[in-house]
């Protein structure tokens, strides 16, 4: 990407540059810590940042009003301790409500409870009964068990209570690795974490429970490179992405073989060609059977129609030099003449998006995974993830990055937030997404946009990276009242919100 057009991009995009990107295991972020104050930087002074950061969102966000502190027993109610002083300093009213007075707790925590010349309520105390702004300091990253009994009691009455919530790195009771509860949470509107975000605030309940994320540089020794993943965003790979030469030709951007399948299945493989095309594949043509040819033909003005006779005639055209990558799964079936043409697209040795059909006759087969051409892409939901690797378990992290070991191609799984992962490559969680994303047609867009992408020879860990992202800023460039019908229509605007244009 030339200087001129990453700069226009980052400005576009009001990003961070890619470090910013970084989502680190709540335990590899203490190993950070222990760093960085090896390196001499007190304890203290990064505690008193992340307490000064919390204070700047919060009071960017709130005009002054009763605050009320939960405060831990650790260190992020230590930074719930610095809040306080640093809110009492500028004139707000402060209670903190924490069983861990300065005799109970340790180190900086204490040092930092010292300072503030705050007398805590008991938890059992906190009043909540005038919806005062509550900041949820009792546990961050080094929750070590679920949040039970007294603890889960205070945090229910902070919920009943209605007040605006800001937790203090996670919501307590978040797992920072996997999103998880344990136990009981308390759901932040806002959340502020320090140094990186968690994967733990983007995967399963963390999304909701995190609410706004802020990420807070309180100057930790964090290195490029170490993150235990990344947060999909265009910096990550649009440098990967062709533009089309002003000399370009329909071929030379790619050509796309998409597969249909029967009759009464003809919407889902339209889908995925029309959102190839629109996405930049220069010639897509959908391969159907004589049978089923009109059906196809309806309503396909911009995507060519071919008629097979049978899978091999397809292996025949599917090898041909005018096709660069192949899309099968949607609305492909999963009867024999299915599994025959699946079989003919394997020994194309084209890249292949693998979606739908497609991953259940895997599934069938489990050896056929072992012959799918490399750099190819798989797009499982959880049911199809479920089939395909039934002996996969764990988070939606872990599963991924198994799942892309086990198959040696890239795997997105998709839900709320996407997993991607290619074999030997940091994993990606997208979460540039609506839940309006959930519509029939949907995931057969999104295997349009990553074989868009494919054909034009970009590698399956971008493809599926821009596809995730441009699916999902397609969805929200919509919003309400979306289908897959109009997602696809939304692809251009996807493409100019990440700078896309052709080169001058
Ligand atoms: N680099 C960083 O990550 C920084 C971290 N800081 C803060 O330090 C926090 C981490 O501090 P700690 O490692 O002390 O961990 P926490 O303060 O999150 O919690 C640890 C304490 O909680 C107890 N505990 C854990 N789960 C419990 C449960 N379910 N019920 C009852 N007690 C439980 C533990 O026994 C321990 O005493 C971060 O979340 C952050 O807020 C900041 O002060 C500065 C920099
Ligand atoms: N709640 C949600 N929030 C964001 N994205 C969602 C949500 N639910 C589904 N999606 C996305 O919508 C798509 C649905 O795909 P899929 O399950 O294959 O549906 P279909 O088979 O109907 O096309 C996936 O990309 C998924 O990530
Ligand atoms: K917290």
């Amino acid at each position: 990407m030339s200087a001129g057009r990453s700069n226009a991009l980052r400005l576009m995009m009001n990003s961070a540059p890619k470090s910013g990107r970084q989502l680190i295991f709540p335990a590899h972020m203490a190993e950070i810590d222990a760093r960085t104050i090896a390196g001499g930087t007190p304890g203290i002074v990064l505690m008193e940042r992340a307490g000064q950061a919390v204070v700047t969102v919060l009071r960017g966000i709130w005009p002054r009003r009763p605050v009320l502190i939960l405060a831990g027993p650790g260190n992020n109610g230590g930074d719930g301790w610095v809040i306080a002083r640093l809110l009492k300093e500028a004139g707000w009213p402060v209670t903190i409500a924490s069983d861990w007075p300065a005799g109970a707790l340790k180190g900086d925590a204490k040092l930092a409870c010292e300072a503030s010349g705050i007398t805590p309520v008991p938890l059992e105390e906190a009043d909540f009964s005038a919806a005062p702004l509550i900041v949820d300091a009792l546990f961050g990253a080094g929750l070590a068990r679920s949040i039970e009994g007294k603890l889960a009691e205070v945090l229910r009455r902070a919920a009943a209570s209605g007040g605006p919530v800001l937790a203090v790195d996670l919501p307590s009771g978040l797992c920072g690795t996997r999103g998880e509860v344990l136990g009981d949470s308390l759901k932040a509107d806002v959340t502020v974490t320090f140094g990186a975000a968690k994967p733990g605030h983007l995967l399963a309940e963390g999304r909701c429970y995190s609410g706004q994320l802020h990420v807070a540089d309180i100057g930790l020794d964090l290195c490029e490179g170490e993150e235990d993943a990344l947060w999909n965003h265009p910096l990550l790979w649009w440098d990967r992405m062709p533009l089309p030469p002003s000399a370009a030709h329909k071929y030379a951007r790619g050509g796309l073989l998409v597969v249909g399948g029967p009759r009464h299945q003809g919407g889902a493989a339209r889908l995925t060609a029309k959102a190839a095309a629109v996405t930049g594949a220069g010639a897509v043509t959908l391969a159907v059977s004589a049978q089923a040819a009109d059906i196809y033909a309806a309503s396909i003005d911009a995507i060519m129609l071919r008629t097979v006779r049978d899978e091999s005639e397809l292996a025949d055209f599917a090898a041909s030099d005018k096709i660069a990558a192949i899309a099968i799964g949607p609305g492909l079936g999963t009867d024999e003449k299915a599994a025959a043409w699946l079989g003919a697209v394997l020994s194309a040795g084209k890249p292949l998006l693998l979606d739908a059909d497609a991953l259940t006759l895997l599934a069938k087969r489990a050896e056929r995974l072992a012959g799918c051409p490399e750099g190819s892409v798989l797009t499982p939901h959880e049911g199809e993830f479920k089939r395909l690797f039934s002996d996969v378990s764990g988070s939606p992290l872990e599963r991924a990055e198994e799942a892309a070991r086990k198959s040696g191609q890239t795997v997105l799984l998709k839900g709320a937030a996407t997993v991607i992962s290619a074999p030997g490559k940091t994993p990606v969680i997208n979460t540039r997404s609506s839940p309006y994303l959930a519509t029939a047609g949907s995931g057969d867009v999104l295997s349009g946009i990553i074989a868009g992408w494919l054909a034009q020879g970009v590698d399956s860990q971008a493809a599926a990276g821009a596809g995730a992202w441009m699916h999902g800023e397609s969805s929200l460039q919509y919003g309400p009242g979306l289908t897959a019908d109009t997602l696809w229509q939304k692809i251009p605007n996807a493409l100019h919100a990440i700078g896309a244009r052709t080169d001058d």
